[in-house]
């Protein structure tokens, strides 16, 4: 048969997800709808003195609905999954296949040590792609000379390194995870030649790392502390030998070019969408390839093919036209079999996700994306590229808005850096570069959140531009994530700052997104943008208001023995036992939902209620929006801890307190629930509250555990704990003085 007519990709829709899912949204639905009854009509019920007081009734019933909203919202992911396999193999020869750029993002060497930054460069740069076709820019935020030198050792390095890999079609193309689980699989690669080139591989690859290490540690001492990073000018500089002097070996190697952009104090630098504009830039004028390839300097690429899976949809003319992005999933080489923080984030990836890619595709996810260049600039699929009005919104370089032309070849001479073309660049790196333009607004990678991914993302489905979800079985890239609950939260506090940034903005998904996309793909986008602020209102009141009322003697919920009960016991069941269906139908365990249970209830509470707070803040004017990058520094002690699955608390007392609050309360109320149960002989009136206290210690265990019977480092510190029992003491008085009314 001829190569052309085979399918590139074929789409699997999973049929037996699609019923269950559905039937059970159905049924969930109607027991939701008894309970709205239940609760109205509490309101209207005879004799008055029957029904609970009206705040704590308020506030429960409130609850209940922001969660059922947002499992109503959630309904979109689960609507209709798809999955997708590619045939890579099928592709046109290696001469049609299009250029891409990779862009690499780092910002601080103390946060992101230089070895894997390099890593992520090195294995960026081994994808199995043509050389000539592959260009990879980094982009330092730290604007530091450790990070440069990085480069140049790691540019010498892959010109052994990347030989080797294409010899012996090694799979593990980044050097450090090569070489620290070698007999991967390469039993076939048994032969003595292998071996002892290998081995002389390693020692250069030491070398390198030697090299690297000495130089930080002088950097250290020397420059750590200095302001270069917030005040210096911009650097473009190409690495490698002249390209006229290459030989055939060098002839092989992708373009690598360091760019840091100018950075002033008194300019704001939009984190990382505004080191990626820059990049957008910098390589239109240098490279301009169609594709862009995304990856954070903590994400290095585990197999060389992502590049032609992803040609695989690009060169399918049926999709490729609306085709924005190609989204690979963010995995993790630090993950343990645990997982106590679901630091992989396994429900996005191994399932929401798939759900999305059945409507108009997954959300853009920050890192493993391939993007095609142009549905940054034009501004819908529909009107195509309109030139004129990018050209105004691109800023002051001619250059490069003559590189937005579609027949346009970058002439510049990167060899030559007095070159005025690479004066250019810098110019195109500078930051006032962006004043009087659009960019960040209409044009590049979006500045209005802390979540520039989803945002860039839901503006380009907003325009109508589709994406595409691959998840190969070998994992494609893999990253560092975040394996302690102090970075962990405060990346959620970030994250949460960002969704609802959106959300209560004129972007807020349910005005701007129904117009412009299916009302499934928008309920998807505010499901997101709101779970943050919904998850820590409902789960606050659930936390606190059952349990007040159990201490005051209000009984909020029906007796067990009434009709009513079995409404609210098949929510919890209907709820818990899908939870569990996903989990266990998508390779995770009991303990995985247990610590998926545990860590959304911790997260809602802490994290996402400072997230929250901050924008609030931030839009009276009291807060500025930061971005902390998160620490991939290893500490040992917490790895160790986290590889055991033990909790380390060592956290700051904001992100704790509140935490240690709610669960001494939950103690309090189950205690004296139980009490009153044996003294009073009654079983029935307070059982759910009493439940649901057992509930959330259950879940929670750790926490007790954390404070009473741990004596390691990692455990609750008693100063946290005493001022929790403060709190606690506040939050009774408060309580007993509002909720009784
Ligand atoms: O001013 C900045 C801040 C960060 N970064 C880079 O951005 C990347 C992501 O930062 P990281 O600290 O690793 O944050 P994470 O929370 O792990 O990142 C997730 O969340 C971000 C949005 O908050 C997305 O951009 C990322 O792709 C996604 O992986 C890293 O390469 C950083 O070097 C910059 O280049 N400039
Ligand atoms: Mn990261």
């Amino acid at each position: 048969m001829e190569k052309h007519s085979l399918p590139l990709h074929l789409t699997h829709v999973h049929k037996s997800s699609t019923v269950i899912n559905r039937s059970h949204a159905l049924l969930h639905c109607i027991a939701i709808a008894f309970l709205i009854d239940y609760r109205v009509s509490l309101l209207f019920q005879e004799p008055k003195t029957s029904a609970p007081p009206l705040l704590p009734w308020f506030l429960v019933f409130t609850a209940e609905l922001l969660l059922s909203f947002l499992w109503l919202l959630g309904i979109a992911f689960r609507w209709r999954p798809v999955s997708r396999t590619v045939f890579p193999e099928r592709l046109p020869e290696d001469d049609k296949l299009p250029a891409i750029d990779v862009f690499i993002c780092t910002a601080d060497p103390s946060k992101e040590p230089t070895v894997e930054v390099m890593n992520t460069v090195l294995s960026a740069m081994a994808l199995d792609y043509p050389p000539e076709k592959l260009h990879v820019y980094l982009s330092d935020d730290g604007g530091s000379s450790i990070t440069l030198l990085g480069m140049k050792e790691a540019w010498k390095f892959a010109r052994w390194w990347l030989p080797f890999c294409k010899k012996y079609g090694i799979k593990t193309i980044c050097p450090e995870a090569f070489f620290s689980c070698p007999d991967d699989d390469y039993d076939d690669y048994g032969s003595a030649e292998f071996t002892v080139e290998k081995q002389q591989i390693e020692t250069k690859y030491e070398i390198f790392k030697e090299q690297v290490t000495r130089a930080t540690e002088k950097w250290n001492l020397e420059d750590k502390s200095s302001n270069s990073c917030r005040d210096h000018p911009s650097v473009v500089e190409v690495i490698g030998e002249k390209y006229d002097e290459k030989t055939e070996d060098q002839a092989k190697m992708p373009l690598l070019v360091y760019v840091a952009r100018e950075k002033r104090s008194f300019y704001s630098h939009n984190f990382k969408a505004g080191a990626l504009n820059v990049l957008l830039r910098v390589s239109g004028v240098m490279s301009n390839s169609p594709y862009i390839l995304v990856l954070d300097c903590d994400m290095y690429c585990n197999d060389p093919t992502s590049a032609r899976r992803t040609m695989c949809f690009h060169f399918d003319s049926n999709i490729s036209p609306s085709l924005a992005f190609v989204q690979f999933p963010q995995k993790f080489h630090n993950i343990s079999k645990n997982d106590i923080y679901d630091s992989q984030i396994r429900t996005v990836f191994a399932s929401s996700y798939y759900g999305l890619d059945g409507l108009k595709g997954p959300m853009l996810s920050g890192t493993n994306f391939y993007i095609k260049r142009v549905s940054l600039f034009s501004l819908s699929v529909r009107k195509g590229m309109d030139l004129k009005e990018r050209k105004n919104s691109c800023g002051p370089s001619n250059e490069f808005r003559k590189s937005l032309d579609v027949d346009y070849e970058p002439s510049i001479d990167v060899s030559d850096s007095s070159n005025t073309l690479m004066q250019e660049t810098k110019l195109l790196a500078s930051c006032s570069y962006e004043k009087n333009s659009k960019w960040g607004e209409k044009v590049g990678f979006m500045y209005h959140s802390l979540v520039e991914d989803y945002f860039t993302g839901f503006t380009l489905h907003c325009k109508g531009w589709r994406s595409v979800y691959l998840n190969p079985e070998r994992p494609q890239f893999l990253g560092t994530s975040t394996t302690n609950l102090n970075d962990l939260l405060i990346q959620n506090t970030r994250w949460s700052s960002g969704l609802v940034q959106v959300g209560i903005s004129k972007f807020c998904p349910f005005i701007y997104g129904p117009l412009r996309m299916s009302l499934l793909q928008s309920t998807a986008y505010a499901e997101f943008s709101f779970f943050p602020l919904l998850y820590c209102l409902s789960l606050w009141c659930f936390a606190t208001i059952p349990q007040l009322c159990l201490l005051l003697g209000i009984p909020l919920y029906p007796e067990a023995s009434s009709s009513s009960f079995y409404v609210f016991l098949f929510i919890f069941l209907s709820a818990i036992s899908k939870h569990i269906y996903d989990v266990v139908s998508t390779g995770g365990s009991i303990i995985t939902w247990r610590n998926e249970q545990r860590i959304w209830m911790i997260k809602s509470v802490t994290s996402s209620l400072y997230g929250s707070l901050n924008v609030i803040m931030e839009k009276l004017g009291l807060a500025e929006a930061s971005f902390l990058p998160t620490n991939k520094v290893a500490d040992d002690e917490q790895v160790k801890r986290y590889q055991m699955g033990l909790f380390d608390f060592r956290t700051s007392t904001m992100l704790l307190a509140p935490l240690v609050t709610l669960v001494f309360l939950n103690i309090a109320a189950f205690v004296c629930g139980v009490l009153r149960m044996i003294v009073a002989g009654d079983w029935e009136t307070m059982f759910v509250q009493v439940f649901l206290s057992f509930y959330i210690l259950a879940m929670n265990y750790a926490v007790v555990e954390g404070m009473t019977v741990r004596k390691d480092n990692g455990r609750i510190s008693p100063s946290v704990t005493l001022l929790s029992a403060v709190l606690l003491v506040i939050l009774l008085f408060l309580g007993s003085i509002t909720l009784k009314h």
